[in-house]
């Protein structure tokens, strides 16, 4: 299986940069991961929030494919804790699915034809957090999935 992980837009932070592309490295051990990013959309200013989304949707839908299964990062997702997050990630790793696809939407979230096609929503927490630092969290939570499915000693219960 490939986990895939679909995001809007650079990170000129410097720092989280660096962060991501340690966790990138350190899961990539464990599974194929491809972490893509979908550059911003030029001129948004003259964008409805609506518009800005339609248009992000369009490019995260041509990034799917019809056997994927799609999981929406989205605050208002089912919650779980590490340890399930582990058991989630085994389940899917069971049932034999190609891509395993995750989706970060951008600064106002996603469009309804994206909600639409996806299978399912994660939530990290309540609280709402940038787009940026989103990927550093959820890569971390990956790794440390993995980390439990091995049970390596990453993960204190
Ligand atoms: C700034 S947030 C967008 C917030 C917007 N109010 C919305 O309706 O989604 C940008 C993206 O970060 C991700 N995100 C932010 N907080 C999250 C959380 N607590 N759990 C999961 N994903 C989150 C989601 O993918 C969201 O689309």
């Amino acid at each position: 299986m490939t986990i895939k992980l679909i995001t809007i837009g650079k990170t000129d932070d410097k720092n989280l940069k660096v962060l991501i592309e340690s966790y990138t490295k350190r899961l990539s051990h464990y599974i194929r991961f491809e972490f893509e990013i979908i550059p911003d959309i030029k001129n948004v200013k003259h964008l409805s929030e609506t518009q800005q989304k339609d248009k992000e949707g369009e490019l995260i839908l041509s990034k799917t494919q019809k056997s994927d299964i799609v999981i929406l990062l989205d605050e208002n997702g089912k919650q779980m804790d590490s340890v399930a997050f582990s058991n989630y990630l085994q389940k899917h790793l069971n049932s034999g699915i190609k891509t395993l696809m995750f989706v970060i939407g951008g600064p106002y979230g996603f469009s309804e034809a994206v909600y639409k096609r996806a299978n399912g929503k994660l939530g990290l927490s309540q609280m709402t957090f940038s787009h940026q630092m989103v990927r550093l969290f959820f890569i971390e939570q990956l790794y440390r999935g993995f980390t439990i499915l091995r049970n390596e000693p990453y993960h204190h219960r």
